[in-house]
């Protein structure tokens, strides 16, 4: 289990003022689960997604991983971005054997890991090519392929598809639903997009702002009938799921509106 418990965290401004990022926000993530944040710019996505890979320290509360205190990053824990943070001058499977270099794996078993998670990503005949040479889909997925070539033990994604035209964005959450059923690893993932939250979760938590709190749960099956259909189609036109968004949309709005209302 990753649980966060209570956890805040307050940033002090250029100009001196306190900005509280996270009030207090607790937040289970079990074996197997995919969770999604899902809220408006500013609701404290990314402080909450960097505390729990350790890039930030919280103000109050705890963040523990299997019982063990998050204080620092870790190799338990692989971060993907919305920007891919490829390395121009190494070739694609240099890139995903990174991680590994640093951890001390030997050069050939650290070439055959990463050419089993790159095609695990559907990009094993490109393991030569250079990352200029990738469209941002691609790119996307040589990102997953190296955080997953470490083995965390949680794979953290921060808007990963964020940056990419509505089409690539499809396949790659199609692709990550797979990913996710063939690894079996915990995926705690970031959106303001309400239908990816949908689509993706076995739980999504929906955040509002100043300060960033969780202010609704869902716990929801349509990432595990989807891996077990492929029917995608079917699963976003079903009336269930229209109606789940439409009072998403609404907790989203009136939260806003609360929010503009107190400024
Ligand atoms: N280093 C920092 N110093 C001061 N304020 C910060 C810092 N980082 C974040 N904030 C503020 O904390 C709040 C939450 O920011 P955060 O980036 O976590 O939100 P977010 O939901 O991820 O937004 P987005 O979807 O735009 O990435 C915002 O009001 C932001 O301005």
């Amino acid at each position: 289990m990753l649980k966060v418990d209570h956890a805040s965290v307050y940033f002090r401004t250029r100009d001196g003022q306190t900005v509280q990022a996270l009030d207090r926000v607790s937040l289970d993530i079990p074996d197997n689960s995919f969770v999604v944040a899902l809220g408006a710019s500013g609701c404290g996505k990314s402080t909450l997604l960097n505390a729990i890979a350790g890039f930030l320290p919280l103000s109050s509360g705890t963040i523990a991983l299997d019982g063990r205190p998050v204080t620092r990053p870790g190799a338990d824990r692989g971060v993907v971005f919305q920007k891919d943070t490829l390395l121009p001058w190494k070739s694609v499977v240099d890139n995903v054997a990174l991680g590994l270099q640093f951890a001390g794996v030997p050069s050939a078993a650290r070439r055959a890991r990463a050419e089993e998670f790159l095609a695990l990503v559907g990009l094993k005949d490109f393991a030569r090519a250079f990352p200029y040479e990738l469209s941002g889909g691609m790119r996307q997925r040589v990102g997953i392929a190296r955080a997953l070539a470490a083995d965390p033990d949680v794979l953290l994604m921060d808007e990963p598809f964020g940056a990419l035209d509505s089409l690539t964005r499809e396949q790659m959450q199609e692709l990550l639903v797979s990913i996710w059923k063939t690894t079996g690893k915990r995926i705690f993932f970031i959106t303001h997009s309400i239908e990816e939250a949908l689509f993706l979760g076995t739980q999504v938590v929906v955040m509002s702002p100043r300060p960033g709190r969780i202010i609704a749960r869902f716990d929801l099956d349509f990432v595990r009938e989807f891996a077990r259909t492929g029917d995608s189609r079917s699963i976003k036109t079903a009336p269930e799921f229209a109606t789940l968004r439409e009072e998403i949309r609404t907790i989203l709005h009136e939260s806003d509106e609360i929010r503009s209302a107190a400024e």
